[in-house]
């Protein structure tokens, strides 16, 4: 089987295979990070929202660009939900690419398989690293508002509730603290990290855990009142470089949501460990990094008849 040892999700044989275009759509490598090299040398956070769109996507419905639909007769967009709603990005970078796939192969390159193509590039353009994705997944004819409201973890989650909500879609301890090392790149709003400058357990006091030069710096940009969608970077050490930054700061009490923090500081030995493990040595962080987001990607794919490959990703055909 060509490309052994990748098409295997958690829950065993995907389906899908990193030749899937070989030969019906070659040059779709190249074309995808053409496009993206561009708007990344554009804005450099696109990469970062591109692989925050390829996890939103996974988690509702598993990887099946159901994220990319728009509302229409029979579509709740997926787009309106809490943790997507004025926050995820990247829609017309993916629009580019499909545009100028569609000229060279038409019909023939599936939404899901762009986004999934589009997270990986945008690591490799980031500084990490890189990996083969399997392809092949089929788009859906569907979204779920309901599971995007629910299914994607918010940022005030405990290290339980962020445990239950990777292993509902089989990812396990070792996939969560790797994936969460996405936030090595890209930034957050203050509506996502100001429960903890200014009333972290109900009690009108800043989360403990973060150190004090931060939080300083970050009460500047995040007012108690106003200020929603101010930004800062989820590393501020590097943030537009794919390293293993995020998980030193982690250590240093300062990582900016409490999502991030509570990897270290949740009472859970398996995940501080492997906080520790990442910070020492980032080989072993792109290591897994690269395990966990095959098997991220491999979530519930539409193969064979299932599904369809659409003309244009906002609607089904
Ligand atoms: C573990 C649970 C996770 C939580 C609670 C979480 C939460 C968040 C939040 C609240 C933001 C900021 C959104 C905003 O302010 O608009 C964010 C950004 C981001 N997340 Fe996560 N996330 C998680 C896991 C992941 C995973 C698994 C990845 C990818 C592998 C990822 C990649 C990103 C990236 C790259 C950004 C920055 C996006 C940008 O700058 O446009 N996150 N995340
Ligand atoms: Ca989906
Ligand atoms: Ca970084």
């Amino acid at each position: 089987f060509p490309g052994s040892g990748y098409g295997w999700g958690g829950g065993g044989y995907s389906g899908l295979t990193p030749e899937f275009y070989d030969f019906s759509c070659p040059r779709a490598n190249e074309i995808i990070m053409s496009v993206l090299e561009k708007a990344i040398a554009e804005d450099p956070r696109m990469a970062a929202s591109l692989l925050r769109l390829h996890f939103h996507d996974c988690f509702v419905q598993g990887c099946d660009a159901s994220i990319l639909l728009d509302d229409s007769a029979t579509i709740v967009s997926e787009k309106n939900s809490g943790p997507n709603k004025n926050s995820i990005r990247g829609f017309e970078v993916i629009d580019e690419i499909k545009a100028k796939l569609e000229i060279v192969c038409p019909h023939t390159v599936s939404c899901a398989d762009i986004i999934t193509l589009a997270a990986r590039d945008s690591v490799v353009l980031s500084g990490g690293p890189h990996w083969e994705v399997p392809l092949g997944r089929r788009d859906s004819k569907a979204a779920s508002l309901s599971r995007s409201n629910t299914d994607i973890p918010a940022p005030n989650s405990t290290i339980k509730t962020l445990i239950t909500k990777f292993k509902r879609q089989s990812l396990d301890i070792e996939d969560l603290v790797a994936l969460s090392g996405g936030h090595t790149i890209g930034v957050a709003r203050c509506v996502t990290f100001r429960q903890r400058l200014y009333n972290q357990n109900g009690n009108n006091q800043p989360d403990a855990t973060l150190e004090k030069t931060y939080y300083n710096g970050l009460q500047k940009i995040c007012p108690k009142v106003g200020g929603d969608n101010n930004i800062s970077p989820l590393d501020f050490a590097s943030p537009v470089k794919f390293d293993n930054t995020y998980f030193k700061l982690i250590l240093w009490g300062k990582g900016l949501l409490n999502s991030d923090e509570v990897l270290l500081t949740g009472n859970i030995r398996q995940t501080m460990e492997l906080v520790k493990s990442y910070a020492e040595d980032e080989a072993l962080f792109f290591h897994q990094f690269v395990k966990s987001m095959v098997k991220m990607g491999n979530i519930s794919p539409l193969t064979g008849s299932k599904g369809e490959i659409r003309k244009n990703c906002h609607l089904v055909n």
